[in-house]
């Protein structure tokens, strides 16, 4: 019939969609063979141009092809496939784009077919975009599960793509407020970028053997960088929005385990988006004067003059909220900012301490800042992490030592994250300032000497004592001390 239709009528659009009916009614004509006769020249510039032009009809016939088991790379080809796909994409035909992909993900041996094809990678994305647009999350989940099930192959392009369509199942989440559903399914993400085989073979490395992967790694990774990097920050900024910190941290994981790097943009918009305001509470010159402990918070401490300020600056990523100077001995109180004031469960206090200790200062100064000092760690129930700066430069100094010395009896042990004193969890981190000042780099002796002080001072016989190194210049390190003020909350874990 369709032959006698074609001739007949000369109407190869009329012909295929009467093949695709007879295909779908009876199922009879499966061999590849007979299907190929039918649709023989399909493939050829005129009727491939017909076809295009009625895509209606075309998608009817390739979505017979695609129930017709395995028919559809003798027949038309998987050129004409994502062709047919793209009209469809462009003219804003989802119905139809949509039952074709459906179609070609549900089905079986087909998807092999596809699996290695750079053809329909690149129709992919724009369809995305176009049921993203239209908030069809049903026609995500079903992309979705066709990649997890491993149906495409194993391209950087997968990669990107596994990206979007998970990134656009969150925000279609985040939109609808299914807050629950945004998060887990950020969680099924970071899963899948875990696993072995996917998603990101390191460059040089390629996951499923092909040469012309490997060489072209590195490019196609720069061409895509950006585009992908923002599509995560557009989902941090989503999520803070609604004020759900846990999956913007979560967000972050992601990042990293998609293989992409923390650059300035990312932690940037992390900053924005876990820093919504940021106020000046109060100096306070006692313990009477410190305000209530309602939030957690996390103190920076150490000598005058090794950054303290400047680094409270750079992890809120304000320019001068905290004053800096040159002078040491700038900041002579103990001054709280209070972040995310308007939002209690993700409010937290940044203290910026008083450097400890600089030539001017007397004996009796001295042990007044050490005073209280002690008590502080002591007292403030809701401190959670201890930043003590020490200069990169110098390493850590005689001051350092009476510092460290003081501590190792009030801190907590195991890893500075036991449950002593009261189910209290203290972190206490050291971090080496000012790296700009010699290339980034901090020289091996000032290592050495430090891990000295640690254990003459008994800080490291019990616990683990992890060390960053900050810039407030280059901004280097905001990433790992935002990881420990990750722990201000337990729901940012
Ligand atoms: N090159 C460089 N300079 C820095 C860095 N951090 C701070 N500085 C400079 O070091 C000086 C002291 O910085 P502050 O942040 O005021 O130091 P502080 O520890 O708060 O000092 P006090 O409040 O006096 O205890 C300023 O001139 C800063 O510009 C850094 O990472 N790199
Ligand atoms: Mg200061």
């Amino acid at each position: 019939a369709p032959r006698w239709l074609c001739r007949k009528k000369r109407s190869h659009v009329a012909a295929t969609g009467v093949c695709a009916a007879v295909f779908q009614r009876s199922g009879v004509w499966r061999s590849p063979r007979m299907l190929h006769s039918e649709t023989s020249g399909a493939a050829s510039d005129d009727r491939k141009s017909a076809l295009l032009q009625k895509p209606g009809s075309a998608s009817k016939l390739l979505e017979a092809c695609l129930s017709a088991d395995g028919c559809l790379e003798t027949s038309l080809g998987p050129e004409t496939f994502s062709e047919v796909l793209e009209t469809l994409c462009r003219q804003n035909a989802t119905k139809h784009a949509r039952t074709l992909i459906n179609a070609l993900c549900k089905g079986q041996s087909h998807s092999t077919v596809f699996a290695a094809d750079e053809h329909i990678m690149r129709v992919l994305p724009t369809y995305v975009d176009l049921v993203r647009r239209e908030r069809d999350l049903e026609a995500l989940n079903v992309i979705r599960e066709a990649l997890e099930q491993g149906k495409f192959g194993h391209a950087l392009q997968k990669v990107t793509l596994v990206e979007q369509v998970y990134l656009s199942s969150v925000q279609l989440a985040i939109e609808r407020e299914q807050l629950e559903e945004a998060v887990a399914t950020m969680k099924a993400l970071r899963r899948f970028a875990r696993r072995p085989s996917t998603p990101c073979p390191p460059p040089g490395e390629s996951s499923d053997g092909s040469e012309s992967l490997t060489s072209n790694f590195d490019a196609v990774a720069q061409q895509f960088e950006s585009e992908r990097t923002e599509r995560f920050c557009k989902t941090m900024r989503m999520f803070s929005k609604a004020r759900d910190f846990r999956g913007l941290f979560l967000t972050m994981d992601a990042v990293q385990l998609c293989g992409l790097s923390l650059s300035a943009a990312v932690l940037d918009c992390l900053a924005q988006c876990a820093v919504r305001e940021v106020s000046f509470v109060t100096g306070a010159v006692s313990m009477d004067t410190m305000p209530d402990g309602r939030f957690p918070e996390a103190a920076f401490f150490g000598r005058s003059n090794v950054g303290k300020s400047s680094l409270v600056n750079m992890v809120i990523g304000r320019k001068a909220l905290a004053k800096t100077s040159k002078t040491p001995g700038k900041t002579k109180q103990y001054n709280f900012y209070l972040v995310n004031e308007g939002d209690p469960t993700n409010a937290f206090y940044l203290v910026d301490l008083p450097g400890a200790g600089y030539a001017k200062v007397s004996k009796g100064q001295r042990l007044e800042w050490e005073r209280m000092f002690g008590s502080y760690v002591r007292e403030r129930k809701k401190l959670r992490v201890l930043f003590h700066l020490i200069d990169s430069q110098t390493g850590p100094l005689e001051e350092d030592a009476r510092l460290m010395s003081s501590l190792a009896g009030t801190l907590p042990v195991n890893e500075g994250r036991g449950k002593t004193q009261g189910n209290r969890a203290l972190h206490y981190v050291v971090v080496l300032t000012k790296i700009d000042k010699q290339d980034g780099s901090v020289p091996p002796s000032v290592f050495d000497r430090l891990e000295q002080v640690l254990e003459s001072t008994g800080l490291l016989s019990s616990r683990e004592i992890p060390v960053l190194t900050t810039s407030a210049q280059t901004k280097a390190g905001r990433e790992a001390v935002w990881q420990y003020l990750r722990l201000l909350h337990k729901h940012w874990r």
